[in-house]
């Protein structure tokens, strides 16, 4: 996809994630997502890739989910695990290959929280986001996941971390969609080149439902 839908576009998350159901028809095995996040965890620099290994789903608390109303038992299961959301193999292979490419120095692993968004956090929403163990927040891709997982589909993402979550009432940082922008424009070729290498070397889903 060049893009994705957001929930604060004000589209049903049902209509967001349907382009995952529309790939698994197609006979898609692995999903790879991107996204930009804002940073949580005090040791990420912007600039940083973070390998997602978990997410918060905070709509999820809320009662919105993509897998609300009937189950399409053609997909899935009516309670899909999700203990096992981020391939770990593939997490493995994207170290491994990032490390060849000379990425390790931005290259790490965390837990992306989702929020509706479009307003960013404010201060005491990311301190307690953090506190809470995500090390990223952004407004996307969770949904995905859950939509991919339920079809059976690996899952790989990765979250650009743009900017750094205002986490200091004396900070003069704010949060802004330039940067978030500017980050993406700085480390686009090397992300890249890491999915790309990282899809050359991906094995067939031969566990796929
Ligand atoms: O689609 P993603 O999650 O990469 O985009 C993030 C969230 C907002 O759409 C935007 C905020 O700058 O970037
Ligand atoms: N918060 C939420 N979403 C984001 C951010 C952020 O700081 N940066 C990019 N997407």
């Amino acid at each position: 996809m060049q893009g994705r839908f957001h929930l604060y576009e004000g589209y049903p998350i049902q209509k967001i994630t349907l382009p995952m159901r529309v790939f698994k028809l197609m006979g898609v095995q692995t999903m790879i997502m991107t996204n930009a996040a804002g940073g949580l965890n005090q040791d990420f620099k912007v600039g940083d890739v973070m390998i997602i290994k978990d997410h918060i789903n905070m709509p999820g608390f809320a009662g919105v989910s993509p897998l609300c109303g009937p189950n399409e038992d053609r997909f899935g299961v009516r309670f899909p695990c999700m203990s096992d959301a981020y391939d770990r193999e593939l997490r493995g292979l994207a170290l491994a290959v990032g490390a060849e490419l000379g990425f390790s120095d931005f290259l790490k692993e965390g837990v992306y929280c989702v929020l509706g968004g479009p307003s960013f956090e404010t201060i005491a929403e990311c301190r307690m986001l953090n506190r809470l163990g995500a090390d990223a927040v952004g407004m996307s891709t969770v949904h995905e996941v859950i939509v991919s997982r339920h079809a059976g589909m690996r899952c790989f993402a990765l979250s650009l971390i743009s900017n750094k979550a205002v986490m200091d009432y004396d900070s003069e940082e704010r949060a802004n969609h330039e940067e978030v922008l500017e980050t993406g424009r700085l480390r686009a070729e090397q992300l890249e080149k890491l999915v790309s290498t990282l899809v050359g070397r991906i094995e067939p889903n031969n566990n796929a439902c």
